[in-house]
């Protein structure tokens, strides 16, 4: 199949089967980010979020279809070629795990001083910056163990961004947060996108917050992509699935059971004969 991408697709899947081994998890999934926009993934738990993230960054390669990153077939890179498009990534994982050993300068400078030559006055310029846009500035000095959780998650926010990446990728990125909180971090990802002129993908089931902030939207479940659209197309969707996630109805097509697969039901054969 082949498909005409925008001039400005940062991110592209092309009728895309993902999984693990002969499992797969989606399959049939197109989906796109261009420049600018607020994407966000979203599905129940166990729907193959992650996973999409996971072939974003080419952690694991797809079983048909392609995945493009600024223009170049993800699963063609590897090597140097790969490290240099994921430079031009940054990924924020739930657990951003901070160095609690650097304080909040260091931790947002780590990545300048791994991956440039710029000098400490342009490194300080630059993590101040990040820190400013995160509201972080004057707590560049403190030590991790100083800090809120919340704040961690923005100091990691900061260091993700901090080699002005092209597409930013979060991964659950209100999970946990106080209400407050929540509303500051989604408002955040949409400026700092707008600011940077960056693509920014989340994998969320935070509806009201990614709603609130994203230019497209796409839901997975069942194996493949249930429904696309702007939040408001999807808002006014009368689609069962669509209903039952937006609505948080515990009752509707996505089942609360997770699937029988062809491995359990050896699993469970193997122990049953090993009892008897
Ligand atoms: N490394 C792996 N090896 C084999 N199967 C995996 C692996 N990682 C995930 N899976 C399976 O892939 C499916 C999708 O998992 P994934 O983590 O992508 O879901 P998710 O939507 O991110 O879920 P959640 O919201 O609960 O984090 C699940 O059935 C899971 O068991």
């Amino acid at each position: 199949m082949t498909s005409v991408s925008p001039p400005d697709t940062i991110l592209q899947f092309n009728d895309v089967s993902l999984g693990y081994g002969d499992f797969t998890v989606l399959s049939g999934i197109s989906i796109q980010a261009l420049k600018g926009q607020v994407v966000a993934l979203m599905g129940g738990s166990g729907s193959g979020k992650t996973t999409l993230l996971r072939a974003a960054t080419a952690q694991i390669v797809a079983q048909k279809g392609r995945v493009t990153a600024f223009g170049q077939d993800i699963a063609q890179l590897t090597g140097e070629s790969l490290r240099q498009l994921r430079q031009r990534m940054g990924v924020l994982f739930q657990q951003g795990a901070l160095f609690t050993d650097l304080n909040v300068f260091e931790n947002v400078a780590f990545p300048l001083r791994e991956h440039t030559r710029i000098s400490e006055a342009q490194i300080q310029d630059r993590v101040l910056e990040k820190l400013d846009a995160v509201g972080l500035e004057a707590a560049a000095h403190l030590r991790i163990s100083e800090i809120s959780g919340g704040m961690a998650r923005r100091v990691a926010l900061a260091r993700a961004i901090v080699l002005e990446p092209e597409l930013i990728l979060y991964d659950e990125p209100f999970a946990g947060l106080d209400p407050i909180s929540l509303g500051i971090t989604a408002r955040l990802i949409r400026d700092l996108t707008d600011k940077l002129k960056c693509a920014s993908v989340l994998i969320t089931h935070d509806v009201k917050e990614s709603f609130a902030i994203a230019d497209q939207v796409y839901m997975v479940g069942q194996g493949k992509l249930i429904a696309e659209g702007t939040p408001a197309e999807l808002s006014a969707s009368t689609d069962p699935f669509v209903r039952q996630f937006l609505d948080a109805q515990p009752d509707g097509p996505i089942a609360f059971h997770y699937p029988v697969t062809p491995a359990y039901t050896k699993w469970l054969e193997q122990r049953s004969r090993r009892r008897s």
